[in-house]
């Protein structure tokens, strides 16, 4: 039968804004003729006037509907005999209409004999599983997740394929229609089970796609002329800035006060910050540890004692009167690099190599949250597996280890110390690049990410990169890390979660 013809296939609906401009059979007729040379297997046609105009300029099967706005009833499609009729006579194969479970005038069975009184076939438009279940037990021959979502409370934005995906429990005839906006939803809907996709405004309702730009190009305008404020809160120190479209504007620093917690640190910010008052409309915080939800968890205590789940983004949000977003600052930087510095788009990881390791993962350009790219905290099967590895890595462990050799002072010194051929200070150094070889190895290993960027004070020094790059094992030249200095500097995680507020915002 027709509806056996259409498996897999696309239909596209063709109806206008009412009152809009295209509202008119020329109109109509012209987005039927294009979609049947884009190659669409039938036409949605709504009103009998204009399935008059189309039926003559077509051999594509057409659904037929009638939208009214009722006083008495919600159902706005097809809601009486006559117009299922007019429907049928005008030539229409498919008659659709409402079939959610609301006050109407015609019942489901009395429209389903009149469509199959025609010869014609019924499509039931359902808003959830139960109309569906309903239409079909009153004898219609295909379902449709057309009204799901438009029968009280906020219209979702996507497809509700969970409802398509239900449908095919209860026949093999589930038609996808209802804000299939992208490629990706079309093909999803078939992948979930749809027997075919109906794909309506996204093509022929020039003004809803021309808002959907609009609407995006304005947002993308505002971010990119209005600052973020962007506070980046570290172990040693709390860089707040403003930063507008990746690069930073006026900025402060001050030293993070560690006997005291979060609340007195944004309260410090705030007031060094007074004077940008009005300058920026959202703030950004990159934050060391785990942010989930906006809520901020310690991974180190060790790196700053905060306390467990504390609600960040509330508390700048409060504070600073705008909206607010927060982001671990490795997984910042690594965003801010990927947007602005060494990533250069490419699908990346971030590695930031100073008093600890922290790290970030851009995959498919999708920066992963959670604990994703924490590899500081990693207990290597390469390494001491006892230990995070940072703790065979970092600049602390640099400095220990310098003093265990009788050396006492911090990283900067061992780096000075190996240069001028100390033995015993290019050993350290040796070691802490040859497990960061590995690591990178690990991960090339496990993302095979087009480049890993090294940032942070150890893995900015000179002629760490090279020594990392020298001690990496030899898998032959496919399996090797493409390693690169990272480039946005200390800004890179201010840069970073300004960019995703925006985004985010
Ligand atoms: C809810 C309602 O009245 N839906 C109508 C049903 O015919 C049309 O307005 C839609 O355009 C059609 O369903 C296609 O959906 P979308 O335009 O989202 O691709």
């Amino acid at each position: 039968m027709l509806l056996d013809s259409l498996k897999h296939r696309l239909i596209v609906s063709c109806q206008p804004v009412t009152s809009g401009p295209m509202d008119n059979a020329e109109a109509v007729v012209g987005f039927a003729l294009a979609a049947e040379v884009g190659g669409a297997s039938a036409l949605r046609i709504e009103s009998i006037a204009y399935l008059k105009a189309v039926r003559p300029r077509t051999k594509l099967p057409i659904v037929g509907i009638v939208k009214r706005d009722l006083d008495d009833s919600p159902i706005r499609i097809t809601p009486y005999i006559d117009d299922a009729v007019g429907l049928c006579e005008a030539g229409a194969d498919i008659v659709a209409f409402d079939a959610t479970d609301r006050v109407r005038p015609a019942t489901i069975s009395a429209l389903i004999v009149a469509i199959h009184g025609r010869g014609k076939l019924a499509m039931a438009d359902c808003s959830s599983l139960d109309d569906a279940k309903a239409a079909l037990a009153a004898g219609v021959d295909c379902i449709g997740s057309t009204l799901s979502g438009y029968v009280g409370g906020t219209v979702p934005d996507g497809p509700d394929f969970e409802l398509i995906e239900a449908m095919q429990a209860l026949t093999p005839y589930v038609i996808a229609e209802g804000r299939i906006k992208f490629l990706d939803d079309a093909t999803q809907a078939l992948r979930r089970g749809a027997h075919a996709v109906v794909v309506g405004s996204a093509i022929t309702r020039t003004e809803h796609v021309t808002e959907w730009f609009e609407h995006e190009v304005a947002r993308t305008a505002r971010a990119l002329k209005s600052p973020v404020l962007a506070i980046d809160i570290g172990g040693t120190k709390i860089l707040a800035t403003l930063i507008t479209n990746g690069r930073a504007g006026a900025e402060m620093q001050i030293a993070t006060d560690r006997k005291v917690g979060p609340d007195h640190w944004i309260a410090e910010v705030a007031e060094a910050v007074k004077s940008w008052g009005g300058q920026y409309g959202s703030v950004g915080c990159a934050v060391t540890g785990l942010i989930d939800d906006g809520v901020w968890s310690p991974l180190n205590k060790s790196t700053l004692n905060i306390p467990e789940r504390f609600p960040l983004v509330a508390r700048l949000a409060s504070t600073f009167g705008v909206p607010a977003f927060a982001a671990n600052d490795a997984q910042s930087a690594a965003w801010g690099e990927f947007r602005h510095g060494a990533g250069a788009g490419q699908d990346m990881v971030f590695l930031t190599i100073s008093t600890g390791i922290g790290g970030g993962i851009v995959v498919n350009g999708r920066l992963l949250g959670g604990l994703a790219g924490h590899y500081g905290i990693l207990r290597s099967p390469s390494t001491n597996k006892s230990l995070p590895i940072e703790d065979e890595v970092s600049g602390r462990w640099i400095a220990a280890e310098a003093e265990r050799a009788g050396h006492r002072g911090d990283a900067a010194t061992v780096f000075v110390a190996a240069r001028a051929g100390e033995a015993w200070a290019d050993a350290i150094i040796a070691n802490s690049a040859s497990t960061v070889a590995l690591l990178c190895q690990d991960i090339q290993l496990t993302l095979d990410p087009q480049r890993i960027v090294v940032g942070g004070g150890i893995g900015l020094a000179d002629g760490y990169l090279d020594r990392v790059r020298a001690a990496l094992p030899d898998l032959g030249p496919r399996c090797k890390p493409q390693i690169v200095s990272a480039r946005c500097g200390r800004h890179a995680g201010a840069i970073g979660v300004a960019e995703l507020a925006a985004t985010a915002l």
